[in-house]
């Protein structure tokens, strides 16, 4: 998936993914990472997800990536906040009380950009990408986040029935990418109400990943 196809995405508002409430899922495992309030949580390819709002009001900080400009303009807006705006490196830095939100490119940070974090919150950013991009996607979240704790959301469908994003990752592709670094355990897999896009059958599958 190349930026402009984001960009796009974006600009004619196809946001199929956006959720409107908070993913239960979230909710239900977030203390299986054993947080302590005032703990940093890395979001990557954010969007403007609501589930970082909620994560603020459990008294966590977040930092965020997200390469469209227009999504973080309009999560400020939701959260009511005025940022600051500042160029970091190749970023623009949107930064307000427990907030830090990167504009730019994902594979362009580094450890120093981002910061301390206490854990990864993983929901429909793996999934977005395609095959060829999830392995170094995996490795440089690993890197820059020094293989802190993560909660991680995928889907599990047969990719043959329709195209992603979000794509289908199965159990033996999640091993295949952390269980060299991580202990991976699947805490949960649900059956998505109504199908995925409105039609194929599909688990969306929580882990954790210690
Ligand atoms: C499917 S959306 C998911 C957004 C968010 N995680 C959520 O749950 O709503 C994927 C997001 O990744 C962003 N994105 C894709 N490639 C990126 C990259 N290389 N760097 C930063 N953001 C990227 C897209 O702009 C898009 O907002």
């Amino acid at each position: 998936m190349q930026k402009e196809f984001w960009f796009d995405v974006w600009q004619n508002n196809e946001l199929g993914f956006d959720q409107k409430a908070v993913n239960p899922l979230l909710v239900s495992h977030i203390k299986s990472l054993n947080l302590a309030t005032g703990d940093t949580v890395f979001v990557p390819l954010c969007g403007k997800s609501i589930d970082m709002i909620w994560l603020l009001k459990q008294g966590y900080k977040v930092v965020g990536v997200e390469l469209s400009e227009a999504a973080i303009e309009q999560f400020f807006a939701t959260l009511e906040v005025k940022a600051e705006i500042w160029n970091d490196r190749s970023f623009k830095r949107y930064s307000a009380y427990n907030i830090e939100i990167l504009v730019g490119d994902y594979f362009q940070l580094s450890d120093d950009i981002v910061g301390p974090i206490d854990a990864i919150y993983d929901r429909a950013s793996l999934v977005a990408l395609p095959h060829d991009m999830r392995l170094a996607y995996c490795r440089h979240l690993m890197e820059v986040c020094d293989l802190a704790p993560q909660l991680l959301i995928t889907f599990d469908y047969d990719q043959g029935l329709q195209e992603g994003p979000p794509f289908s990752i199965s159990q033996n592709e999640v091993i295949q990418h952390y269980d060299a670094h991580y202990q991976v355990t699947l805490l949960d897999s649900v059956d998505v109400k109504g199908g995925l896009k409105g039609g194929c059958q599909a688990d969306e599958q929580v882990w954790l990943l210690l």
